[in-house]
């Protein structure tokens, strides 16, 4: 079988100039899976009210993230993509959802380097499932595949939070900053809106109807971000060893006034000082590779936030990236499956 390997991630604009990440924030937000309103709202609010307002703030934060290579995002997912291609036979691209390069590119650029393509495993580079990650991610795959009229057949990796190449690699990349002394460690996790949440729940009854609904069995965690992100908790602080009082889970990158899944990171920087931890290490286990979302608003906001407030150490454990063991997982998955 002639297969290639196309790394996915969610994108970032061509550069800080806030033209380019105007355009890309107009992409991303105009994406009914992330903004979900019927068209002509959505229109009104990305175009009228978020973009115009955010668009220069974020190129400011994107400014003191940017490498010389370009967008850290992009660069580590390249990173990534050299890493397994130094270890493996098969071609390895890399593709967006939000800009560039486009999944079109990275499947021209598979069947340049293999004519004759049969297939075609995308690796969504999103451990849980979210309507606004993954799901997109696959859809807009599949559907730039089908526009291309590509012959070759897609194989699409599932969420992975609870697989155990993704889980030792977590905690691998995490077990060095447990030697030195600490006080807790917070896990953040991207945020989404809690209505998505519900729209996601196959059973239509069971999330976020009780405090434990993401520890009781239910068909619904198939789809549940929330559900995902504390199993992928649990499982790697049971690995680590790490007791109860000592970690806890937050959810970070809340955009406009809806509810979104709680507690949310800022509120408890802010408040963790107060509670006695003054020595604290983040980790962002919803992040594959470094990003805006990592780098700026943890590394540098959360921070700020946090040692105001009066901690006294912060620090930020880097995201799995191109850990050996994460390459010598996806090269498991680029031979084998998950
Ligand atoms: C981890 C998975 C992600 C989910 C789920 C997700 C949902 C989600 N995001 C927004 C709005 C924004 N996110 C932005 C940046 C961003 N988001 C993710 C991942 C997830 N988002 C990443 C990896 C990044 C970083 C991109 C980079 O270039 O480094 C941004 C853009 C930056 C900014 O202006 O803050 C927005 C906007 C929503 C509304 C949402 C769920 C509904
Ligand atoms: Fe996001
Ligand atoms: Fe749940």
């Amino acid at each position: 079988m002639k297969r290639g390997i196309l790394l996915m991630n969610l994108g970032s604009p061509d550069s800080t100039s806030v033209k380019d990440v105007r355009r890309y924030l107009n992409e991303f937000l105009m994406d009914e899976r992330v903004i979900d309103m019927s068209y002509l709202s959505r229109l009104l609010l990305v175009k009228g009210i978020i973009v115009p307002f955010r668009a220069p703030k974020s190129a400011k934060a994107y400014s003191s993230i940017w490498t010389p290579e370009g967008s850290p995002l992009i660069v580590l997912t390249r990173e990534l993509q050299a890493a397994l291609q130094s270890r493996i036979a098969e071609p390895v691209a890399i593709a967006m959802r939000y800009g560039n390069p486009s999944p079109r590119q990275g499947f021209d650029e598979l069947l340049q380097k293999a004519p004759g393509l049969e297939e075609v495993i995308v690796v969504p580079l999103y451990p849980q499932y979210a309507m606004s990650s993954y799901e997109t991610a696959v859809e807009y795959a599949k559907e730039c595949h089908k526009k291309g009229g590509y012959k070759f057949r897609l194989e699409i990796i599932p969420p992975f939070y609870d697989e155990p190449g993704y889980l030792n690699a977590l905690a691998e990349s995490i077990t060095p900053y447990l030697k030195e002394e600490y006080d807790h460690i917070l896990f953040s996790y991207h945020g989404i809106p809690e209505r998505h949440i519900h729209k996601d729940d196959v059973t239509g009854n069971h999330c976020l109807k009780s405090a434990d609904c993401c520890s009781v069995d239910s068909p619904a965690h198939q789809h549940c971000y929330r559900h995902q992100c504390l199993v992928t908790t649990a499982r790697v602080t049971a690995a680590l060893d790490i007791p109860k009082s000592k970690y806890s889970h937050s959810f970070q990158s809340r955009l406009g006034r809806d509810e979104w899944l709680k507690p949310y990171t800022a509120q408890r920087l802010q408040e963790m000082p107060g509670e006695g931890i003054k020595n604290l290490l983040v980790a962002c286990p919803a992040f594959v590779s470094d990003c805006l979302e990592t780098l700026e608003e943890i590394a540098e906001e959360g921070k700020e936030i946090f040692l105001h407030a009066g901690g006294e150490k912060f620090t930020m454990i880097p995201c799995l990236n191109s850990h050996p063991a994460w390459v010598s997982t996806l090269e498991k998955w680029s031979h084998n499956g998950i």
